[in-house]
């Protein structure tokens, strides 16, 4: 039966970790928000600014192809205070999402900033999806779709316009850049919510001599 391993137990699910990205203020928060709390209403994303301190993460449970995943998602402070913080948190991601602000230029201009930090701290081979978020604040946009489409093109990632306010492409997004994490599947985990660590193993490592 698909989905238990031999002897009839069930496989753990697959482990993928996903950090948010991008200047404060474009809605990252919102939009983890928006996918990882069902039923949300749009007065669930408030409309006053509550920077992220620090770092904070959500999980999401999702089957795909009878695959059943665990996505990590790891929200970064988006303040230039917060830049080396946030950034140590991209090691070891499977993805990210870059977000920009479609009614922000200097959000857009950062992305190619943002795209190097990315890179130098998780190599080249992770999977990125490029957002423009607050697509509902058409009359205040600065950056045209066609410019998010060429940047995410030149990069050769998927681009997507979102809002977390009236939840336009959010699942869609997530649903894409999960897809092709999967389909690499290299540096996937299982999710074994028991690590042993035997004691005695480490005490003696620990009393090696010449350690
Ligand atoms: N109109 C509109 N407002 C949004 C949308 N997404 C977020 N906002 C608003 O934008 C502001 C910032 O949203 P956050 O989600 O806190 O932004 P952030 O990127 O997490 O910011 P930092 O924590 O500083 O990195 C809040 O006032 C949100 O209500 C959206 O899709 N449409």
């Amino acid at each position: 039966m698909e989905g238990l391993e031999e002897g009839g137990a069930e496989k753990p699910p697959m482990l993928v970790k996903i950090v948010m990205a991008g200047e404060s203020c474009v809605g990252k928060t919102s939009i983890v928000r928006r996918y990882t709390e069902p039923g949300l209403p749009p007065a669930g994303i408030p409309a006053s600014y509550l920077a992220t301190i620090g770092i904070d993460f959500k999980v999401k449970p999702v089957t795909f192809n009878d695959t059943r995943v665990k996505l990590q998602i790891w929200d970064t402070a988006g303040q230039e205070r917060f830049h080396t913080l946030s950034t140590s948190y991209f090691r070891g991601a499977q993805g990210f999402v870059l977000v920009y602000d479609i009614t922000n230029l200097d959000s857009f201009q950062s992305i190619t900033g943002w795209m190097k930090d990315i890179h130098e701290k998780a190599g080249d081979e992770v999977d990125v999806i490029l957002l423009g978020n607050k697509c509902d604040k058409e009359s205040e946009r600065v950056v045209p779709k066609q410019k998010g489409e060429k940047l995410a093109w030149e990069h050769g990632i998927p681009f997507f316009e979102t809002s977390a306010k009236d939840n336009v492409n959010i699942e869609d997004a997530f649903s894409v850049l999960t897809k092709e994490i999967l389909e690499k599947k290299s540096c996937v985990l299982y999710d074994l919510d028991v690590v042993a660590l035997n004691e005695n193993v480490f005490e003696s490592v620990l009393s090696y001599p010449g350690v």
